[in-house]
């Protein structure tokens, strides 16, 4: 007996294999509706035969005649056993047995990924597609909603979010003309919430929703399920938009409408402290809310080149922790080093500025200062500089980061953008400036608007460093808006 391939989707030959057990299986199960008819015959034959006899009987009468009482009990015990033996026994075919060959659901993910390719590559629309065009060989027929539906969910299953929602869109279309829908259209429209919100879309996905529930109130149970609610109510929450294509940011290539820019404004900025009324800090506002700004030449060349002397001797690949461990990531390529005032005092100068900058964010909570580099390609991808868990950085024990200042140590010649898709905010490395946020609400809550990536450097090197500073110690600097629980690290 040949070895069942394991896989399908990847060979035309395999394919091929499978084609041959659908035309088994369909002749088996000709068998069976063949075997099936003649029984159904044989039972309706007897039915009648039976049902003769007692049809019409008087009911005293028929059961205190000897003969008619034994025949029935005869009957009783005997004939619908038979039948009942009859009923219960298979025809003896399986349509689907050990020695079918099959597909796996890795096969439909492996076709459904092959089919959303080629939609990419070659601009194949599913409206396209479904009327059984493809691309010069054209299908018999059109397809239907239920098949629609499913090759959506099966793109979904894939992450291939937006080619998915193509097909829901065509799932829709086709079950308002179909008479019998092999599909219930609330399914559709669940999977296509889901889908929508998944890919960002999440003003789309909140007006499916209302769709839904105003058809059927009781299925919120069944979103939160699916976490179509759950995101868009984080979407809700945050009050995010659907992303700008960070690409399109790192090109330089996308830029706010004026209606967001408008309120942005640049100045010389005196502060709180003395040294700051003497030699101001040129203050660029880059966004409102979240409150994101640009100081310039706060780094002199001096200062640099000594930091990155000072990092050089001791940098080492940049990890991430995903959950738990930092780890090396192809997410996160360059290399860092940590430096503290012990180091020079360069650092503490830098720290002195970060302060002034924040209006005086207490020193305590500083991290020691990260001295990032990135080689060419190098890049961070988007992330938040504030955890998620419920004791964030707890071996620091100073709370979730409350806001990063970013030095850029160097120009670099094309690349190396900071980015915030939420904000579509693309800033640009100067040598000599820093760029200052806020990651949380002034409730604590991480503010997701604060995604933010760094670019692949195209061309040039590309140095930075992070001052990150935390929580704790800040509540007379920056009061919590409302008071919430600590937890207390114990
Ligand atoms: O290098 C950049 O532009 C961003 C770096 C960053 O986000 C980080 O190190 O957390
Ligand atoms: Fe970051």
């Amino acid at each position: 007996q040949l070895q069942k391939p394991s896989e399908f989707y990847s060979s035309v030959m395999n394919m091929e294999l499978l084609l041959s057990s659908e035309l088994a299986i369909l002749d088996r199960l000709d068998f069976f509706i063949r075997k099936s008819q003649e029984k159904i015959k044989l039972l309706k034959r007897e039915r009648d035969r039976l049902r003769n006899d007692v049809q019409g009987v008087e009911s005293i009468a028929y059961v205190s005649n000897p003969i008619s009482a034994f025949l029935m009990t005869k009957r009783l015990l005997m004939d619908y056993r038979d039948i009942d033996a009859l009923i219960r026994d298979g025809i003896g075919v399986e349509i689907i047995n050990h020695a079918t060959v099959l597909p796996t659901e890795n096969d439909l993910q492996g076709v459904a990924g092959g089919l959303s390719r080629l939609q990419d590559i070659y601009r194949m629309e599913a409206s396209e597609l479904a009327q059984g065009n493809v691309y010069g060989c054209k299908l018999d027929r059109e397809l239907y909603s239920e098949e629609c539906y499913r090759i959506g969910t099966a793109l979904v299953h894939g992450k291939y979010f937006s080619n998915a929602n193509q097909w829901f869109r065509e799932a829709l279309h086709r079950w308002k003309v179909e008479d019998h829908p092999g599909v219930n259209q609330l399914w559709i429209l669940e999977s296509y919430a889901y889908s929508l919100s998944e890919n960002g879309q999440y003003v789309d996905a909140l007006k499916i929703t209302n769709q839904i529930l105003k058809q059927d109130p009781t299925h919120a149970g069944r979103l939160v399920e699916k976490k179509t609610i759950g995101e868009l109510m984080k979407y809700l929450e945050n009050k995010l938009r659907p992303e700008v294509p960070h690409e399109l940011l790192c090109r330089g290539d996308y830029q706010r409408p004026a209606s967001e820019t408008s309120h942005l404004y640049c100045r010389y900025h005196t502060g709180t402290s003395s040294f700051l009324r003497l030699a101001p800090l040129k203050e660029e506002v880059l966004n409102l809310d979240p409150f994101i700004t640009v100081y310039h030449d706060v780094a002199s060349d001096r200062e640099i080149s000594k930091l990155i002397e000072l990092a050089k001797s001791r940098i080492s690949r940049a990890t991430i922790r995903d959950d738990g461990e930092p780890q090396v990531s192809n997410a996160r390529t360059s290399q860092n080093a940590w430096l503290d005032a012990g180091d020079d005092r360069v650092v503490t100068t830098l720290d002195r500025r970060v302060g002034d900058m924040t209006g005086g964010l207490r020193q305590q909570s500083y991290e020691m200062l990260q001295v990032n580099n990135y080689g060419v390609g190098g890049h961070y991808v988007a992330h938040h500089d504030w955890a998620m868990e419920a004791v964030p950085y707890a071996g620091l024990r100073v709370g979730n980061r409350i806001a990063t200042v970013m030095f850029y140590l160097s120009d670099v010649e094309i690349g190396g953008a900071t980015v915030f898709p939420q904000l579509g905010l693309a800033v640009f490395p100067r040598k000599g400036s820093a760029i200052l946020w806020y990651n949380l609400y002034r409730n604590g809550k991480g503010d997701r608007r604060t995604l933010h990536a760094a670019c692949p450097v195209l061309s040039g090197s590309k140095w930075v460093a992070n001052q990150w500073i935390h929580e704790y110690h800040q509540e007379f600097v920056r009061p919590v808006s409302w008071i919430r629980r600590v937890k207390v690290i114990t």
